[in-house]
């Protein structure tokens, strides 16, 4: 179904009707990544970024769940030391369909001295931040047992009212280790000691930017996937990277991102783990056997545009598939 930047230039608006209609019928939604500079400067309502929250929010998919897992095969394609990024392996929680992203009042007007402002509002209601916790605490629980929750309580009123939930809920949870952190704090240890993480939760703003932190850890933005899950209804799958508009058209960028939200959909969404997993591994063999997009590449691997590296994980996926 059309949507984004390919929906403005097919009918005019980024999220059509009949897009949002066969959305809501669907079993899980795979969504590509959207945005380029064509549509930048269109009005706000008009652009593809508008489609992508319109259709987070309609589908109430609150929780956005962001592994960033360090593959042995890419240890040398992360930013960080060797012996720093082995053996990552994270989720991030984030929360979103709340916080400054759709809070009310917003917007740009005058004020008393004649001077345009711009504003927006971070505002958390308990039942968002108790649902988003709960997602996070059994995420946790599944995992390593260990839950951080990041927030600015120092500062904002929102994350005092998120701290105090979310610590209301541990009781519940014996089983999980919560910590709290300062979302300043967490951005500098992310890339001082990632492995210090297992789940973070965290609201809309905070997840958005800590997961493209996160992501130079596993070695590209071009590696990590998520799903959007609600408590009923479709999930919403896609990578955590946008349209990579500078390299756009030019069979550079990595697909795996996009291919393990595949996996997750089928994981989350249709509950198909057996498939998940060969996709999966279907990637692990494509790395395995050495291909390489430019944004992971290292000496001694083989540079590939993102047809070929499809090509690979497909021929992989074909050839587990049982006849
Ligand atoms: N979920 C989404 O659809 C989504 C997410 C983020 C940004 N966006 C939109 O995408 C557009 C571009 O935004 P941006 O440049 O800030 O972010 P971006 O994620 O598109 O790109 C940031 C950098 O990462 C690189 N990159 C991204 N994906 C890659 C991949 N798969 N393989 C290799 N390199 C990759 C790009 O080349 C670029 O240098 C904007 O319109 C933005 O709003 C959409
Ligand atoms: C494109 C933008 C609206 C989006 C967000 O901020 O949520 C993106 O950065 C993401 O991480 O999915
Ligand atoms: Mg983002």
């Amino acid at each position: 179904m059309p949507f984004g930047g390919a929906a403005l230039d097919l009918v005019g608006v980024p999220l059509p009707e009949e897009t949002s209609t066969a959305a809501k019928q669907s079993d899980a939604i795979l969504l590509g990544a959207i945005g380029g500079y064509k549509w930048d400067k269109n009005e706000k309502h008009l652009r593809p970024e508008m489609g992508l929250l319109n259709i987070r929010r309609d589908l109430n998919v609150f929780a956005n769940l962001r592994p960033a897992t360090v593959l042995p095969q890419l240890v040398d394609a992360s930013t960080l030391k060797k012996e720093v990024a082995q053996g990552v392996d994270m989720m991030i929680v984030r929360e979103l369909t709340g916080g400054i992203y759709f809070g009310e009042p917003r917007g740009i007007t005058i004020n008393e001295n004649g001077e345009e402002v711009g504003f927006n509002t971070e505002i958390y209601a308990a039942h968002e931040i108790d649902r988003i916790a709960r997602v996070a605490f059994e995420t946790a629980r599944k995992r390593r047992g260990k839950l951080c929750s990041v927030d600015k309580a120092n500062v904002l009123d929102a994350s005092i009212l998120w701290r105090k939930r979310v610590t209301a809920l541990a009781s519940e949870y014996p089983d999980v280790e919560l910590s709290h952190m300062y979302v300043d704090n967490a951005a500098m240890q992310l890339v001082r000691d990632p492995k210090q993480f297992d789940t973070i939760v965290t609201n809309n703003i905070f997840g958005d930017i800590l997961s493209d932190e996160a992501s130079m850890i596993t070695g590209s933005i071009g590696m990590l996937p998520s799903a959007s899950l609600g408590e009923s209804g479709p999930g919403l799958f896609e990578p955590i990277h946008g349209s990579a508009p500078d390299i756009a058209g030019q069979d550079k960028a990595n697909p795996l991102a996009t291919i393990l939200s595949a996996a997750m959909l089928l994981k989350y969404g249709l509950g198909e783990e057996k498939a998940a997993k060969m996709i999966e591994d279907a990637v692990v063999d494509a790395l395995n056997k050495g291909f390489r997009t430019g944004d992971i590449y290292s000496p001694g691997n083989k540079l590939v545009g993102c047809k070929e590296m499809g090509e690979e994980v497909l021929k992989s996926v074909d050839s587990k598939v049982p006849v």
